[in-house]
């Protein structure tokens, strides 16, 4: 398990919304609500930048956080990521806000303390980049987009 430092930037998280918190032993994401001061409606279609009122500050370069969309909030209602998939870097201190896109034809109502989205730690490799001329050969080579398996 990884400790994280966590900045609560709303007095209304911890009264109105409860502190974050993996919803059961197994869970990994934790869930974002939506910070809001009244039901949002968001029109088919339509992108909205959210607010979590939490700033996590991560510090270690080997781990970033995945915002990523809740299945039943995509699945039945078109509710999803603008940006597909908020990537959080280790250095990031700001306010972690979701893009909530309306894909779906028909209006969402966003109600305030929604669980929108969710919040995954990963682990991450940066690389060290090296200019080359030639790669060692491979069976693959430059072959891609389902050129395998081809006569
Ligand atoms: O869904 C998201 C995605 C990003 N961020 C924050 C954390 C992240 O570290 C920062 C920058 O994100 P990213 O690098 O994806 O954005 P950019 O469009 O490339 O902007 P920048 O020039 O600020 O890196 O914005 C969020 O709060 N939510």
């Amino acid at each position: 398990m990884q400790a994280l430092q966590v900045k609560i930037l709303d007095p209304r998280i911890g009264r109105e919304l409860p502190f974050p918190s993996y919803a059961t032993e197994g869970s990994a994401g934790l869930d974002l609500r939506a910070l809001l001061d009244a039901p949002l409606v968001l029109a088919p279609g339509e992108t909205q930048l959210i607010r979590t009122g939490l700033a996590i500050y991560i510090a270690d370069p080997g781990f970033a956080g995945l915002i990523l969309p809740r299945s039943g909030l995509g699945h039945k209602h078109g509710i999803v990521l603008g940006n597909l998939v908020g990537l959080i870097d280790a250095d990031y201190q700001g306010e972690l806000m979701i893009s909530c896109w309306n894909r779906g034809h028909t209006a969402f109502t966003l109600e305030p303390g929604e669980r929108l989205a969710q919040y995954v730690l990963v682990p991450v490799v940066q690389a060290r980049f090296e200019v080359v001329d030639e790669f060692h050969a491979t069976a693959r080579g430059s072959g891609g987009f389902g050129s395998s398996g081809r006569q």
